[in-house]
């Protein structure tokens, strides 16, 4: 219950002055819908079907009775219809105007969590990410943030439920206080032996929460590898689980409905034996006249259904509750990893270095509770404007080295200095405004070339779009797309090959002009002719930025200043291409050897 009063009082925070309005209106629906039903008394007396003087002895009712008396019937008849017709309208605008109030709160309250929870996402450190699933966030960011939105707007129901029932209660009292407490000990006794189902609802919806987790992950996973699931024949294994789990969400979705349908069962089952049980005491102990007993009946009829509807909101919040802890969580995990402030412009303080990037004696692992070390006292300076590249076989630790080095993840021993200043969160981010990224999987939004470019550089020209391009190698074939810049990329738009890909990604990282152009496997996938053009645009650019390169094909670092060699996570070697090269049984010459042998 806690962590659904921190988002009601979210809620409050948001709406505000909205909230009230709605529960005030709510209250004012529930004393119009209680007159209403008070001047049903004389208007029965009217037909006849009361005696003359019925409702004579209520309160309210009976000044209207009276002030009526000296009218002809005709006239009592247009008098009290006018009235009923002004208040059945009256109450219907009202319900009109919180429906859409209600929308509007509870619309808006959607979008103020989405914002919040997306914004502190996006806020958190790189660690944070390397910890979770994608698909975890997909999951909470749609289904999770609905149902705790919806169970929000359940609790306000709840609220505005118990106001409406009470105003109702308050004005039955009026009428027969001892059948009104009748009523409520009878609508206790029915809440307490139904609360077995709150704890049911709340255990279904853990079991929602999980299995649409699931759905959620194994449906991305199965969409990232449709193609290897398409090309290995692989499609009846998923089906089986996918049919699997779709039986386990229905099943769960049924028995939800059908712990709902049971309370709602045992509360219609106990109105009719307490109406009976009424009517037999209003007769024959209480001595109630007939408006009376038509009044509490009407009442009871009314009455009734609230107690139920409460019953059914609480266990709709109870099996909510699962989604709330799920956001909370994630909310108080990202607030722990927070590395970003609030609107913190990505291209302030953008950072030029003078001197290079240097690792001190530094060591990681991802997991502090395992021994092994992705990387394990590596020192080496990477100097300024000089092109650096790692090397080393897969695992041996070069990305993790890059995330170091641009301060996306913190060395657990040692430390990393940038232009001898200690790197730390605020230096990172910094940092980071100034280093243009390209990884081994090249990243396109579904939007056009040009927008895909102005990403990396709001606001730049078309000349520098063009000589990105250029120096990317893509100047081409962009020109040759029917549409040139504007060209739609994407699933519904133009397929570029995996080379295109990477050079369109180049392009955009040295549009950016960064201080440091970090490129992590991001020509594997080009030709020899493109490859060898983008080494000499990266030629060119030496000098003017400070370039490190991941590459497992080797020609690809030929102009590098230095290569540093890692092997399981250690530092092997560092030194200039030729000289490394020139070591014939040292790990950076064995690495060429095994090239060779395997390009024949
Ligand atoms: N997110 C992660 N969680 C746990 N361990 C990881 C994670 N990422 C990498 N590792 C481990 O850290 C070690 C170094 O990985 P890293 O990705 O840096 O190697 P790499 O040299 O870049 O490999 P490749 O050339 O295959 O990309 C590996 O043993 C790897 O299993």
């Amino acid at each position: 219950m806690g962590r659904i009063l921190i988002y009601v009082r979210k809620l409050h925070d948001y709406a505000g002055f909205k909230l009230y309005l709605n529960l005030f209106g709510m209250m004012a629906s529930g004393v119009l819908e209680g007159i209403g039903i008070f001047l049903l008394v004389p208007l029965l007396a009217l037909f006849g079907l009361t005696d003359a003087g019925g409702g004579s002895s209520l309160p309210l009712v009976s000044s209207v009775v009276a002030s009526l008396s000296s009218l002809s019937e005709d006239r009592k008849l247009v008098i009290v219809l006018s009235l009923f017709i002004l208040l059945v309208l009256g109450q219907a605008y009202l319900q009109r105007v919180l429906t859409n109030l209600n929308e509007v709160i509870e619309q808006g309250f959607i979008r103020y969590l989405r914002v919040e929870v997306y914004q502190s996402l996006l806020q958190s450190n790189w660690s944070f990410f390397l910890k979770k699933r994608k698909s975890d966030f997909v999951h909470i960011m749609t289904q999770e943030l609905s149902r705790a939105s919806y169970g929000v707007y359940l609790s306000l129901r709840l609220v505005t439920t118990l106001l409406f029932t009470s105003v109702q209660i308050g004005l039955a009292m009026l009428l027969s206080w001892k059948l009104t407490l009748c009523i409520l000990i009878c609508g206790c006794i029915v809440a307490v032996y139904l609360r077995a189902f709150i704890r049911k609802s709340r255990a279904n919806g853990f079991e929602s929460s999980e299995l649409v987790q699931s759905y959620y992950a194994g449906m991305t996973e199965q969409f990232n590898g449709i193609k290897e699931i398409k090309s290995n024949r692989l499609e009846g294994q998923h089906m089986d689980w996918f049919r699997s789990l779709s039986v386990q969400l229905e099943q769960n979705s049924v028995s939800f409905t059908k712990l709902q349908s049971n309370t709602q069962f045992y509360y219609k089952a106990a109105s009719g034996l307490l109406i009976a049980l009424f009517v037999v005491l209003s007769l024959k102990g209480l001595h109630v006249d007939s408006g009376q007993l038509i009044l509490i009946a009407i009442i009871f009829t009314r009455l009734w259904p609230k107690f139920a509807m409460l019953q059914s909101s609480w266990e709709q919040l109870a099996q909510s509750i699962p989604a709330f802890k799920n956001l909370m969580d994630l909310q108080i995990e990202c607030r722990g990893s927070q590395e970003l402030e609030d609107n913190q412009h990505p291209f302030d303080h953008p950072a030029r270095m003078e001197q290079g990037i240097e690792c001190r004696n530094v060591y990681y692992r991802y997991n502090p509770n395992h021994s092994e070390y992705a990387l394990e006292d590596i020192s080496l300076c990477i100097p300024a404007n000089s092109m650096t590249a790692i090397v080393g076989k897969s695992g041996a630790g070069k990305s993790t080295l890059i995330d170091l080095l641009i301060g996306l993840i913190q060395p657990e021993r040692g430390e990393v200095r940038v232009d001898g200043k200690p790197l730390g969160s605020a230096g990172a981010l910094s940092l980071r405004n100034s280093v243009s990224y390209v990884s081994q999987d090249p990243f396109l939004f579904h939007a056009s070339i040009r927008d895909n470019l102005a990403i990396a550089r709001p606001g730049a020209s078309e000349d520098a779009m063009w000589e990105a391009l250029r120096a990317a190698a893509s100047e081409t074939f962009v020109r040759r797309l029917p549409l040139g810049l504007d060209t739609v990329l994407g699933d519904r738009g133009v397929r570029l090959s995996g080379g295109e890909r990477q050079r369109i990604v180049l392009a955009r990282a040295l549009l950016r002009k960064p201080a440091v152009l970090v490129l992590d496997e991001a020509t594997s996938a080009l030709d020899g002719e493109h490859e060898a053009r983008i080494q000499e645009a990266l030629d060119r650019l030496k000098g003017s930025m400070t370039i490190i390169v991941i590459a497992h094909r080797l020609s690809t670092i030929r102009g590098a200043d230095q290569v540093a060699v890692l092997e399981n996570g250690r530092l092997a070697r560092l030194g200039e291409y030729r000289q490394l090269a020139g070591e014939v049984d040292g790990p950076f010459g064995q690495l060429l050897s095994y090239q060779r042998t395997s390009s024949g």
